[in-house]
């Protein structure tokens, strides 16, 4: 049940779960301000662990003061589950974002000023947040059984496309998982049944990628690639990934790596400024290891480099690899990997190389694909080194 009070913050509403805890709308009695609430609800064996995390997350945040980093305010202890107080982003994941059509944009800039209109709002104005479908992350965990030495949840926690789509034209799914409801949102419709098989190497490729698979790709539908390469969705694309660039050189610049950077990790706010969330994951590289204090492996193994599968020390460049996955994902409207289990996803990643992103989206911005490749690449050694490279690159 939702608590009423916690600390001296008042609890307004519900605005999702993820895999360690809740996120409340909560109201600063002292200050009247609103904030967002994060509480740590694992179960009785996850308990430890989970508090651990999210320790780390607040000791990651506290001294954090960038635009483009949520700003956490606050910490305490609720009913023996510590919380973490930050500011509330009104705003939209990423993906969800990036799904917006022009016409429910106020501008339809690609430049950094400008709001969302439309649906996406209720009437005084306040954005309603879509909800991540946690049923997957939840069940998934237990199936892990809380002790076991990977989070299964890793591996299904993020949305993948085809949720987004599953509405059609009919709207978005919102609300707490479980009580999921419809609001008028428009989502593309960018994954389906429809699609060509097309033989990569018909594709002249503007750079170097390396042997395609000889395996036949998919193409997706015109309808489906018209609204990826929308040019205002481009422009958004790219916008964005350049502040998440400015957020990753300043965390990187502090000696962190966020180690778990993935579309629902990126928030973008009615000014359609982006602010990196959720440095649960985050650790000083002094004490870098791939796996956590306990041994459990951390992260969302959809967009782990292959050094965090092989609990190899991570820098850096690990976020720029996850970054790197969330551009393709977003061009291409599927990730460069998928499989149905983690074991079979880690082969993929370690083993294989992804069909390049012009096969599958032959009228692709070039110069994104390209970015997107040299950041997916399985040697952190042959990757865009740094974010400011990264957006250099971006910006060429
Ligand atoms: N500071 C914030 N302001 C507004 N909404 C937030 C804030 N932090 C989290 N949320 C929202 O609350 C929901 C739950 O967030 P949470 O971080 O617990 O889970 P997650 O990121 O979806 O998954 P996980 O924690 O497992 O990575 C998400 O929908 C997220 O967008």
């Amino acid at each position: 049940m939702r608590p009423k009070v916690i600390g001296p913050y008042r609890v307004l509403e519900t605005l999702g779960s993820g895999g360690i805890g809740t996120v409340y709308r909560a109201l600063d009695d002292r200050t009247n301000e609103a904030v967002a609430l994060k509480l740590l609800s694992g179960g009785p064996a996850m308990d430890s662990r989970a508090a651990k995390r999210l320790v780390r997350e607040f000791e990651a945040l506290e001294d954090l003061a960038h635009p483009n980093v949520v700003k956490v305010y606050d910490t305490g202890v609720y009913q023996s589950s510590p919380y973490l107080v930050m500011e509330l982003i009104e705003g939209l994941t990423l993906r969800d974002y990036l799904s917006l059509r022009s016409d429910q944009m106020v501008s339809s800039s690609s430049g950094s000023s400008g709001s969302f209109s439309g649906g996406s709002f209720s009437g005084s104005g306040s954005f309603r947040r879509p909800q991540a479908p946690a049923s997957a992350s939840r069940e998934a965990n237990s199936e892990d059984g809380g002790g076991g030495l990977f989070d299964l949840s890793a591996f299904a926690e993020e949305a993948p496309s085809e949720e987004m789509a599953s509405g059609g034209s009919g709207g978005m799914r919102f609300g707490t998982s479980g009580s999921a409801a419809r609001l008028p949102i428009p989502v593309e419709p960018w994954l389906g049944s429809d699609s060509d098989e097309v033989d990569p190497l018909e594709f002249e490729l503007p750079y170097d990628v390396g042997a395609p698979e000889p395996v036949p790709v998919k193409r997706e539908s015109a309808a489906k690639l018209e609204a990826l390469n929308r040019p205002e969705r481009v422009g958004r694309l790219k916008d964005a990934l350049l502040q998440v660039c400015e957020a990753l050189a300043y965390i990187h610049a502090h000696g962190l790596v966020h180690r778990d950077l993935k579309p629902s990790n990126i928030m973008v706010d009615e000014d359609r400024q982006v602010r990196l969330m959720d440095f649960g994951l985050a650790k000083f590289l002094a004490d870098d290891a791939g796996m956590t204090l306990d041994g459990r492996m951390v992260g969302t193994f959809r967009y782990m480099p292959p050094e965090q599968i092989l609990g190899e020390p991570l820098d850096g460049r690990a976020d720029l690899y996850s970054l790197g996955v969330i551009l393709y994902e977003l061009m291409t409207g599927r990730p460069p990997f998928d499989a149905k289990s983690p074991v079979d996803l880690w082969h993929k990643v370690l083993e294989t190389e992804p069909p390049p992103v012009l096969a599958i989206n032959q009228w692709g911005d070039p110069q994104l694909a390209r970015v997107a490749h040299r950041l997916i690449r399985k040697e952190p050694d042959d990757r865009l080194q740094t974010a400011e490279e990264v957006y250099e690159a971006l910006s060429e």
